[in-house]
Formats: C-alpha cells, sequence, structure tokens
C-alpha cells in the first residue's frame, strides 16, 4: 500500500561472484523514501562521494577490434558499454578497421589530445593490447637500449638514446619495415605478420581531425606524455583468442568483471619487455627497431606456430593447436646465443648452462627450486621493488640497477627449440598457472626460457605439463629457467622469427630488458 507513495532510487553495485573468486559481478539494490527530498539528499550524498574517487576514469578512449576471437569484439563491447554509461564514464570508441589502426591513431595522436583521455582500452586480444601498448610507447617512452654483453656486435650502443621525436622511430620502423618486406616469401604479408609496421598512412583520425588546431605530436616543444606515469592507464575487456595478458592481471577472462575494474579505477603497474632487433635477419642492414611485448617473446617453436597459424587464419582459434601439432612434429631446433645478465639476488632457477650443455639429459628434477611465491593482489614482492624510480622515467628498480653497474653476463649456447621470455605468468586456458606460475606482474624480471634440443618424446612430456595445474613444467633437465633483467640473443639463421605477445616478428638479433611497471594497468592482479 505504502508503495505507490514512495520515491525510489537504483544503487547499481558490484559484488563478488560466488563462482569464481577473481570474478566481479553488476547488481542494482532499489531504496525508496516516502520524502522526495530525502531520495535526492541520499542521491545527491552519493554521488558526491563517487565523484570524490579520484582513481574513477572519467574519459577513454576505446578501440574495439570487431573480428577478434571468433568475432566477439562488438559484442562483448555491446555487453560491457551500458556499464560505463551507469557510471558516466565518457567513452570515445573507436572500431578497428585494419591491422595497424589502434597503433597509427596512438602513435600520431598528440599528446595534447592523448592528455584528454585517462585511459586506452583495449576490446579485443593480446594483439589488440599489444598494438595499443606500441603506439603508445613509440615516442613517448624515452630510455637506453637494453643492455648487450661485451663481444656482441653492437656492445656499448645502448647507450644511444632512442629516436625522441615520433618521426625519428617511426621512420625506422619504416625502413625496417621494406627490409622485411623484401625478405624471400615475406614481401606481400609484412603488413599481416607485422601490422606494426603498416604502411598506410598514420592519423589521429576523427580524435585529432576533430580539433584542427591541434599540434601533431612530433611539433610538441614539451612532450606532455611520457612512460612510466602515475596517471595514464590501459585496460582489456578479453575478446580474443587467448587473453593472457587479462588473465594474468585480473585472474578471469571475463569482460565484465575487467569493465567493472576499469570503472573503479583500479591501478597496478605492469613490467613491459622492451624488445630492440638489431637485424632482422643475417643478412640485412643494421637498425635498431623497437618493440615492446607485456606478455611473452618467444622465439623457435612459439615463433613459427604464429608464423604457421597465418596460413590456417580460416580456423579461427583452432589454428593455434593445428599449427602447434605441425610444428611440434616437425621438431626443429635452431643454432642460437644467448647472453643474460646474471641476477645475483636470486641465484639461477635450473642447473646451470654448463652443466646442461651437452643438450640431451634424462627427466629428473634438477634441483630444489625455491617454492614459488605467486602473484597475486596486493602482491608483497611487486610492492616491494615498486617504491621508487616509479615515476621518474628511471625503468631499471634499484636491485638490477646494482647488477648493471657492474652486470655479470652468463652464455648459453646450442641447439634450441624454443628461447622465450615471459614478462608475466601467461596464464591462459591451456595454460592455467601459466607459462611460469612464479613470474610477477611488476617486480622488474624476465622469466628466460631457454629449451634446449631433446628427444620428442621428452618435449612432449615437457609441453604437456603446462596443462596441469600445479605441474611444474620447468624442472626438465633440458630446461634453462633463468629470472634476469636483460638478455641478448643471436642466431645465425635467416628466417627467425619472434613471436611478441602473439605477433610476428622477424629478427636474428635481438636484446629485451625488463622494464619496471612502465605501464599501469586498470586491474588488480588475480585473487587467487
Ligand atoms: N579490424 C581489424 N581487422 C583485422 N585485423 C585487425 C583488426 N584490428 C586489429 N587487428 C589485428 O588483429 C591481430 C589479432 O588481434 P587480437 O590478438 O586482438 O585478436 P585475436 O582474436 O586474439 O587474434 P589472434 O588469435 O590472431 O592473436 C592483431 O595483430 C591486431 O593488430
Amino acid at each position: 500500500e505504502l508503495l505507490p507513495k514512495m520515491h525510489r532510487f537504483a544503487v547499481h553495485v558490484i559484488t563478488r561472484s560466488r563462482k569464481c573468486p577473481s570474478a566481479w559481478v553488476p547488481c542494482e539494490y532499489l531504496f525508496g523514501h516516502g520524502n522526495l527530498d530525502t531520495c535526492k539528499s541520499w542521491v545527491e550524498h552519493l554521488s558526491a562521494r563517487i565523484n570524490n574517487e579520484q582513481d574513477r576514469p572519467k574519459n577513454l578512449l576505446v578501440f574495439v577490434h570487431p573480428v577478434c576471437g571468433k568475432g566477439r569484439g562488438c559484442k562483448n563491447w555491446e555487453t560491457v558499454a551500458p556499464l560505463f554509461d551507469q557510471a558516466k564514464v565518457n567513452t570515445k570508441v573507436i572500431t578497428t578497421e585494419r591491422a595497424g589502426h589502434a597503433y597509427d591513431t596512438l602513435a600520431s595522436l598528440s599528446d595534447k589530445e592523448l592528455k584528454k583521455f585517462d585511459g586506452v582500452v583495449a576490446v579485443g586480444g593480446d594483439g589488440l593490447f599489444n598494438e595499443i601498448l606500441n603506439g603508445l610507447l613509440s615516442s613517448r617512452h624515452k630510455t637506453s637500449y637494453p643492455p648487450t654483453p661485451e663481444g656482441f656486435g653492437y656492445f656499448g650502443s645502448n647507450e644511444k638514446p632512442q629516436g625522441y621525436s615520433n618521426h625519428g622511430l617511426n621512420d625506422s620502423l619504416r625502413t625496417s619495415d621494406a627490409v622485411n618486406g623484401m625478405l624471400p616469401g615475406d614481401s606481400n604479408k609484412s603488413d599481416d605478420h607485422e601490422p606494426l609496421l603498416s604502411t598506410t598512412q598514420s592519423a589521429g583520425l576523427d580524435i585529432s581531425s576533430s580539433n584542427p588546431n591541434t599540434e601533431p605530436s612530433s611539433g610538441d616543444q614539451v612532450p606532455l606524455v611520457s612512460f612510466p606515469n602515475d596517471w595514464f592507464r590501459l585496460g582489456i575487456i578479453p575478446s580474443g583468442s587467448t587473453d593472457a595478458i587479462a588473465l594474468s592481471t585480473t585472474g578471469e577472462r571475463d569482460p565484465v568483471t575487467s569493465a567493472l575494474l576499469i570503472i573503479l579505477g583500479r591501478r597496478m603497474s605492469l613490467d613491459i619487455a622492451q624488445v630492440v632487433r638489431w637485424k632482422s635477419s643475417t643478412s640485412a642492414e643494421a637498425l635498431p627497431t623497437v618493440r615492446y611485448a607485456a606478455s611473452f617473446a618467444g622465439y623457435g617453436f612459439y615463433g613459427e606456430v604464429i608464423r604457421e597459424s597465418e596460413n590456417y587464419r580460416w580456423m579461427g582459434p583452432a589454428r593455434y593447436d593445428f599449427s602447434g601439432t605441425m610444428v611440434f612434429l616437425k621438431h626443429r631446433s635452431y643454432e642460437a646465443k644467448v647472453a643474460f645478465l646474471e641476477n645475483r639476488s636470486t641465484p639461477s632457477l635450473t642447473a646451470s648452462a654448463e652443466n646442461v650443455a651437452d643438450g640431451v639429459q634424462p627427466l629428473q628434477s634438477c634441483q630444489k627450486r625455491p617454492r614459488k611465491t605467486i602473484c597475486r593482489t596486493n602482491c608483497s614482492i611487486c610492492k616491494e621493488t615498486s617504491t621508487s624510480g616509479q615515476n621518474s622515467g628511471d625503468a631499471i628498480p634499484d636491485s638490477s640497477r646494482m647488477i648493471c653497474k657492474n652486470p655479470k653476463w652468463v652464455w648459453s649456447k646450442g641447439r634450441f627449440l624454443s628461447v622465450g621470455a615471459a614478462v608475466i605468468s601467461c596464464r591462459n586456458e591451456r595454460a592455467p598457472d601459466g607459462l611460469v606460475a612464479e613470474a610477477h606482474l611488476s617486480d622488474g624480471f624476465l622469466h628466460l626460457l631457454l629449451i634446449r634440443d631433446c628427444p620428442l618424446p621428452l618435449y612432449l612430456w615437457h609441453l604437456t605439463q603446462f596443462t596441469k595445474k600445479g605441474s611444474d613444467p620447468l624442472t626438465f633437465k633440458f630446461v634453462e629457467h633463468h629470472k634476469t633483467t636483460a638478455f641478448t640473443f643471436i642466431s645465425s639463421h635467416d628466417e627467425s622469427v619472434w613471436n611478441l605477445d602473439g605477433e610476428l616478428f622477424q629478427a636474428c638479433e635481438v636484446s629485451v630488458q625488463a622494464c619496471r611497471g612502465l605501464v599501469s594497468l586498470f586491474a588488480s592482479g588475480p585473487e587467487v
């Protein structure tokens, strides 16, 4: 009877999902009172409290990849867009039309325009996120190249600063694209394979064209945006075929959970791998080209699977299983040299390189591995190492800077089935603990995995361990696992391909360094 006289208002809240510990779900409570003014004052009070939450984003630039995963990009955005509207978060949405679209938009966007946003959101997979990351950092991350070992052809070149303008860097990217384009069998696919090197004209599109007075970023006298910084954040609404970055940073592969974390303005730092390609092939001219990876950089098996899978795009996400099997059966190994910076605070996680230099060894646990500390929300390890230098522009943490002053390089040479560096755990549905269960999101380290040539059944045994929760795939004797801040890789193989966050990158000489907390995410780490 009282109901008709009541004034009511709805409060949208979020709550934990009962089934999944890391998932959030929205729900709605209805409140009512007979007095309209009372209702109004409650609403005003609640609104004022929400407006006071400084971490909540107000303006976001959103890229939707319409054909990612099984074409879920647009559908997922339609599902979560009302949540952003309810929370009064303004979104500028761009539906990508081609590979390279998001990269070009962000790389050519003036800092002044970028400053209008609190962050960028990818509605897509790891590939779209990687494009966004590279577009943002291409001219806005100013640091030296990774350190390189003495004896390496470019030793000392790391002191040379990177291009400080968009143009300088883009030119080098485009020039090296031309080098790539001339490689046998790669000429007509370079755009597909290396979408960041798209030859299409860069443009800020409707964002910059909407303001004709906006200066292009290369003309800016003082850069307004540089990385790392403490305000700009990146988000992912997972919609791709793997979604390792979303899974590793939120514990879920759930568009709604990710959207809610963005709306609430959660914040965490994320390490990024800076990959410098010195040479794309043995015969190519040396021309440093910089790329960034948020999850993984892999060579050999990992690169070949991506290259092979390009031929089976029509299969959808199943192409990875298919090409994975094909590449596995080929069982190719690659002659290569890898030098990594020894991390004195945590000794090598496997037997030393010399011990396993003979390659094939029977399967055994090498040595007692240190107990794994899994990275989760409020991780003490990530907090510990991220207290200094966060906003200073220095990418290397204090602990590793000490190592760099007097670095000890350790060389590993031989035939490898794969060489990989995990920046984060890289959890995915096939590997529930990820490639490296103990990898941290923001500790400033890479996990270098060197898989030496070994008999096919042992390699299969190793690979199948990834699919089992709680197993330890890295204890095989043919597996070297090193926690490091930087490494250099040299192969003499002309068709050397790397896999950076699932994207192809042709390179036979690369140096890689971990850039601690280079970007911030709208996330708070997995709950478990
Ligand atoms: N509109 C588009 N059309 C075609 N490709 C696009 C488009 N937008 C982005 N891309 C590119 O598609 C690639 C894959 O994107 P993403 O990882 O987000 O989706 P995915 O379904 O997980 O794909 P994949 O399995 O190939 O990694 C990236 O290289 C990205 O640059």
